[in-house]
């Protein structure tokens, strides 16, 4: 069936030319609107499958009105357009389109808009199906469990996290005047972790007394759709609501999403999501919201009749009619031995938890030494491929000449040297995963051949006359801006998009700091068990001083240092770390803070004083790469982005 797009563009002859143009790629068009009413109109009479939209028309009504109706009735879009504007492209950006083609366009890039497009719809489609799925059978799982109400509701809330990112979360039956404050929240306080606060444990916290809590939950508006609050609209919502004010101020959350849910009596169940993150909800949230709507509601509906639940005080009882029996346990730690327990380390776990039963492509994006290969791992292992192969290759660490036969393997006498025939990763890692570490560096020859095992799933060895299929999940990482790369000729955008399918961008440690002490800790206990030697557990003076530095190497910095001390360390404590700048420890000395350079430019200076502390040698024992502990070709690849010479020390 061909694909019926509607095309959205007042200039007739730009969208007389997309019309042919996609008709003969074996298009449909299912019309041309120049107005996003015409286009409501015939987004009704029609039911496209992709709408393409220009930002301007004609009107008082911009594109990108239209794209959040869009994203309300889940019909994907692209857009085409010529506007420029940063501010306009910032906000276009935030309704999730599925492409951007820039006017004037060629042909190709209409048509390769498309063709993205299209995959990653599909991929959505099938993890948004999944999900459901997934979700649907945990809530027969929890409904059906003996668990107490509380821990049902942790379980759900477990459930839903990954779908829907909150640090705190708070469900009742809405207010009503006369009826005490009788809402449930839970804190987030580690990926598997809920601090219960029930109306006793709020006014203890916020040193207010019942009453008072409940004359500040009848200020709270009463909401009958799914609605999301961020930035001004979020701060009106906290002047207007006396209860979220209170919470969002003693939690530090920024953003909210209010989830209503009908009940048969009529009462309504709100279930209310915070975030510290300003923009943590989105359109998107709202369609979620609207399929779990049905779920959710069978949930609450549960919990309000199951015996001796305090959350039904606030409406009249009803008989349960659920039977029960024993659930299994819910899940193990998943995350063993990745610590941190920052907002921001446990939106990446979700990530991870969502993604990893699919088989969609994942790109991990990151600074270097942030845990890449870690949450890679992790993919892999909560996959149902988890007994299968999972191999690593850093494109980075592979000479040009070589990476060719190393993925995709060669047979014998193919060129000088190949006196065996020899068996790629990716054939290796059939049926598993391949992780392919450090993407970026990858040369665009073979990002060709990279594109085809990703659309056609097969693989040629080098030499060889046999295509060979090939059921392989990739997961690839890098420490550059895939995106600049793009946009200077070194990365295909066509390979940028199948592989960016599910982003996770793994947070740098300067903005986790509250994961250092944990982090710090693990790394001594580990190293003092490799070392044989016992090491008390960091002072606070320390661990203050770690604080305070921004770690341009992350947690594999954090992890040298700690080794390094305790090597060092003369007796069983670690009295002095040295940071580059930063003089920690006895004798105590007075800071003037430095003056505030780009982190580009911080990790530019680090570079270069351990280039000078080598005496400019970078490979090998003694050099920078050891001492910064980074992959020689990857130090490599950062002094080139940041114009370090080799020669260096004569700059
Ligand atoms: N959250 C964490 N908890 C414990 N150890 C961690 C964590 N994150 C990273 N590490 C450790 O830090 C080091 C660097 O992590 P990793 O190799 O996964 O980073 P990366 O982002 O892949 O780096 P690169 O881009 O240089 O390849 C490893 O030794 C890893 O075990």
């Amino acid at each position: 069936m061909p694909k019926k797009i509607l095309i959205v563009e007042d200039e007739f002859i730009i969208a007389d030319t997309l019309s042919n143009m996609l008709q003969k790629a074996g298009y449909r068009i299912c019309g041309i609107a120049d107005t996003v009413v015409e286009a409501m109109e015939l987004i009704d009479t029609t039911t496209p499958d992709f709408v393409l939209i220009d930002i301007y028309l004609i009107g008082k009504l911009t594109g990108i009105d239209l794209a959040n109706s869009l994203t309300e009735m889940d019909i994907p879009f692209i857009y085409i357009s010529a506007n420029s504007n940063q501010k306009i492209l910032e906000a276009a950006k935030k309704t999730n389109p599925y492409g951007f083609v820039v006017k004037p366009f060629r042909e190709k890039d209409v048509l390769i808009a498309l063709d993205i497009a299209i995959y990653r719809r599909g991929n959505n489609l099938e993890n948004g199906l999944r999900q459901q799925a997934i979700l649907q059978k945990k809530a027969a799982q929890i409904i059906y469990s003996e668990a107490d109400w509380k821990a049902k509701i942790i379980a759900m809330g477990k459930a839903i996290q990954p779908y829907i990112p909150y640090e705190f979360m708070s469900v009742g039956v809405a207010a009503k005047a006369g009826l005490d404050y009788n809402d449930f929240s839970f804190l987030r306080i580690g990926f598997e972790e809920y601090q219960v606060i029930g109306p006793k444990e709020l006014s203890v916290i916020s040193n207010l007394k019942l009453e008072e809590l409940s004359k500040l939950n009848q200020t709270d508006q009463a909401e009958m759709i799914a609605t999301w609050y961020e930035h001004e609209e979020f701060d009106e919502l906290l002047r207007l609501s006396g209860i979220k004010r209170l919470i969002a101020k003693t939690f530090e959350m920024n953003a909210h999403l209010v989830m209503p849910l009908k009940l048969r009596d009529g009462n309504i169940f709100n279930i209310c999501f915070y975030s510290k993150r300003k923009d943590a909800y989105s359109a998107d949230h709202l369609v979620l919201c609207n399929r779990y709507q049905e779920l959710l509601t069978a949930f609450a509906e549960h919990l309000l009749d199951s015996g001796n639940n305090p959350l039904a005080v606030n409406r009249p009882k009803a008989q349960s009619t659920l039977p029960g029996y024993m659930s299994q346990p819910f899940n193990a730690n998943l995350f063993e031995g990745i610590i941190g327990n920052s907002h921001l380390l446990l939106n990446v776990f979700d990530n991870v938890i969502q993604v990893a039963p699919a088989d969609s492509s994942v790109l991990i994006l990151g600074e270097s030494g942030t845990g890449k290969e870690k949450i890679a791992e992790r993919i892999h292992f909560l996959s149902p491929r988890k007994s299968r192969p999972f191999i690593k290759v850093n494109c980075a660490a592979l000479p040009t000449n070589l990476i060719d036969s190393e993925l995709f393997g060669h047979e014998k006498g193919s060129f000088t040297g190949a006196y065996d025939r020899k068996i790629g990763k990716f054939e290796q890692a059939h049926t598993g995963t391949i992780f392919l570490d450090e993407i970026g560096e990858i040369p665009l020859e073979i990002q060709v051949k990279l594109l085809r095992v990703l659309q056609e799933k097969e693989i040629e060895r080098i030499g060889g006359r046999i295509t060979i299929k090939t059921d392989v999940r990739i997961v690839a990482a890098t420490n550059r801006n895939l995106e600049k790369e793009v946009a200077e000729g070194r990365f295909r955008l066509d390979l940028y998009y199948r592989l960016n399918v599910f982003p996770i961008i793994m947070p740098p440690l300067r903005d986790r700091k509250e994961d250092i002490p944990a982090l710090a800790a693990h790394f001594l206990e580990h190293y003092s068990k490799k070392t044989g030697k016992f090491i008390r557990p960091l002072s606070t003076r320390v661990l203050d001083a770690l604080a305070g530095h921004d770690w341009p190497g992350n947690i594999r910095e954090l992890e040298n240092l700690i080794e390094r001390n305790i090597l060092l360390a003369k007796d069983d404590e670690i009295h002095h770390v040295i940071l580059p700048n930063v003089q920690i420890g006895p004798p105590a000395v007075v800071h003037t803070p430095p003056p505030v350079v780009t982190m580009l430019e911080n990790e530019r200076q680090h570079i270069l004083a351990a280039l000078k502390k080598c005496n400019g040698k970078i490979w090998g024992e003694g050099g920078a790469a050891e001492i910064l502990n980074l992959p020689p070709t990857t130090l490599n690849s950062k002094m080139k982005r940041l114009g370090i010479k080799k020669e260096f020390s004569n700059m």
